[in-house]
């Protein structure tokens, strides 16, 4: 008896999806005990422990810029996370796993291996790899197998990957190390300077996400936010009040390699394939992509249409399990 599950296994999130549902969407972080060197919690439960663990727990998180940096966290992580599916739980026995397994395309053959053979102790009987940009735009619902050119951004957690695919392959791409971890440093950085406060990542997190632009001239923009840390001067907490204005200054530098990434991959793009882009369009997807405005922006640099991929923190999953289903129809995509 063989059960069907795939991995998007990224930097800022871990999402599952088994039987055509997604049954893990949580953030790839674990919390270790520094004594014992045993994994106490993973995912949500980890991540709600960050920035507040005492010196007796460690929050990691295994996947960073992109790469595994702590290959046994990130194995005990996915082993956690598959033993915690409820349909396998309920199994007499650990199911033989067919997996495809989404990976960041900046990883290196020895961190690949290192996933296949942490998947295969997981019992995974028939493992497959795929890299990200391919799994988005099959989950974008592109046709990735016609002789057409497409450009997909992914803007994740750790990297931010650019790609243009046709005929079922990626025929030019650039990964930047830039990316909404990047982002939430950002603010961090620009609340120190510019308000002398300190703040941790969570509450630079949720700036992004609540009040995150990156362009200042928003048609529907949020409204101002307070803030809370604790004032650098003084040691006191202490609050200021923030607008989305402050934040796209805070994250225009980084946002501007972005597009210098996308403008280098175009100039790279093969002629025919460019009048194919010049048509279609560039696809956004990842978290990353929903930062307000990133699209307008991106779409006045490259004077090209920019589409928002539908629920762009799930486009990668989606893609991964639609090649799980099809997979002799992209036997040719997968790393087998
Ligand atoms: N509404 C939002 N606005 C801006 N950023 C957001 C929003 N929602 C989520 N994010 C950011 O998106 C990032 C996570 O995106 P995603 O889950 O696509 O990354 P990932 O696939 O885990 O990372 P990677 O692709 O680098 O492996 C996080 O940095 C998160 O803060």
């Amino acid at each position: 008896m063989t059960e069907e599950i795939a991995i998007d296994l990224g930097t800022a999130n871990t999402l599952i999806i088994h039987s055509d549902k997604v049954v893990v969407d949580s953030p790839s972080i674990v919390a270790r005990d520094r004594i014992s060197g045993k994994i106490i919690a993973v995912g949500r439960e980890a991540n709600m422990m960050q920035g507040k663990t005492h010196e007796n727990i460690k929050t990691i998180r295994p996947l960073k810029d992109g790469v595994i940096a702590d290959f046994d966290a990130s194995e005990k992580m996915i082993n956690m996370f598959i033993k915690g599916i409820p349909a396998l739980k309920k199994m007499w026995f650990p199911p033989a796993l067919r997996m495809v397994i989404c990976i960041p395309s900046g990883i290196t053959e020895v961190e690949m291996r290192a996933v296949r053979e942490s998947a295969e102790r997981v019992n995974g009987k028939e493992v497959y790899l795929i890299h990200e940009p391919m799994a988005a735009a099959i989950g974008i619902g592109l046709d990735i197998m016609q002789p057409k050119g497409n450009m997909i951004v992914d803007i994740g957690g750790g990297t931010t990957e650019i790609a243009v695919i046709a005929l079922g392959g990626i025929v030019c791409d650039k990964s930047v190390k830039i990316a909404g971890d990047v982002f939430t440093n950002d603010i961090i950085y620009y609340m120190r300077t510019q308000h002398n406060l300190y703040i941790g990542e969570s509450t630079a997190e949720n700036i992004k996400i609540e009040i995150g632009s990156a362009i200042d001239d928003l048609h529907s923009p949020p409204e101002d936010k307070s803030i809370q840390g604790r004032d650098l001067l003084t040691g006191k907490p202490k609050q200021v009040m923030i607008t989305y204005r402050e934040i796209a200054k805070a994250l225009d530098k980084s946002i501007v390699r972005i597009e210098d990434a996308v403008m280098e991959t175009l100039s790279q793009t093969p002629p025919e394939l460019a009048a194919d882009i010049y048509n279609t369009g560039i696809y956004l997807a990842g978290g990353g992509s929903m930062l307000r405005g990133l699209d307008r922006r991106l779409s006045q640099k490259t004077d090209l249409p920019v589409y928002i991929a539908e629920d762009p923190l799930r486009a990668v999953v989606r893609g991964t399990g639609i090649a799980l289903k099809n997979l002799s129809r992209y036997k040719n995509v997968l790393i087998k």
